[in-house]
């Protein structure tokens, strides 16, 4: 079996703005939200996206990101798949990574649901052969019935949804990169779609995920970390790391989640 790891050693990425105004930045003050703003040796004003991120993960890890819009969650996400290249420090990815940030990509609005299926299970790493075995449980899965031989432009938005999310939760990642806005489909669906996203975490070999929902952290992951203006500000549990992030209502919401969780889980085994 190949080994499953995610390193990072004081990684940073910078992103380099040469068409920004120096002089108004000067008079801008620091906001909440957003990374910081500087300038690099030349002089170009740079957002310091990620700065000095060390991180360890290896089978088993299950990750949740939290913290304010522009934090650093997606830049780190993207660094971890290999999408971004760390401006200085090193970033080594060991096992084949499945990234899902958009439930979207991947997809062609002109060939079939059917197709589009096989096509997205293998932009995120699947054989064609491993996605011909499972496109009768997914299309079953979709609930879509015959609209899956109609091409995808006719699909509502819902539907799409319907088909990315039936193929993301089918594969067999070695390391899950998944980004929130797992929204817009009907409750029923998502309640049933939870299900197999959980399944689908338990069969992988490392997670990070960040969302912006306690709910959906606390169901996927049990470990948190704060990012906070590029840097990992707090490692920790999701109660404490929530808690320290946005109060102790939050922390009683994570703990009353994850008492949901074990008990589900007890009632199954
Ligand atoms: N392609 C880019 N070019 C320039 N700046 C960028 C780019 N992508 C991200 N940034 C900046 O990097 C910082 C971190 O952004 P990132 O998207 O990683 O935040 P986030 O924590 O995912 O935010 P949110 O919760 O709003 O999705 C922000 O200040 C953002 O403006």
């Amino acid at each position: 079996m190949t080994e499953v790891q995610l390193d990072a050693w004081g990684a940073c990425v910078d992103f380099p703005i040469f068409d920004a105004k120096t002089r108004s930045l000067k008079k801008s003050v620091l906001g909440k939200a957003g990374g910081v703003i500087g300038a690099n040796e030349s002089d170009v004003v740079v957002v310091e996206a990620l700065k000095n991120i060390d991180l360890h993960l290896q089978h088993g890890d299950r990750i949740g990101l939290v913290g304010h819009n522009g934090a650093g969650k997606s830049t780190l996400l993207r660094l971890l798949s290999g999408i971004y290249e760390p401006t200085r420090g090193a970033c080594r990815i060991r096992g084949r990574v499945a990234p899902v940030f958009d439930l979207g990509v991947g997809m062609d609005p002109e060939i079939s649901g059917y197709e589009n299926i096989i096509i997205r299970g293998m932009f995120l790493g699947m054989s064609r052969r491993e996605m011909l075995k499972r496109v009768d449980e997914i299309a079953e899965f979709t609930e879509l019935g015959d609209y899956l031989t109609m091409p995808l432009r006719t699909y509502s938005t819902g539907m799409r949804v319907r088909v990315s999310l039936g193929v993301v939760t089918s594969i067999d990642p070695e390391i899950l990169i998944l980004d929130e806005g797992i929204g817009a489909v009907d409750a029923d669906f998502m309640r049933k779609a939870r299900v197999r996203l959980q399944e689908l975490v338990k069969r992988s070999g490392i997670l990070v995920f960040a969302s912006h929902s306690n709910e959906f952290l606390a169901q996927l992951c049990d470990r948190a970390l704060w990012i906070d203006r590029g840097e990992i500000r707090m490692d920790g549990d999701i109660e404490s790391v929530v808690g320290a992030y946005e109060g102790p209502d939050a922390a009683r919401h994570v703990r009353e989640v994850l008492a949901d969780v074990a008990g589900d889980a007890a009632a199954g085994a």
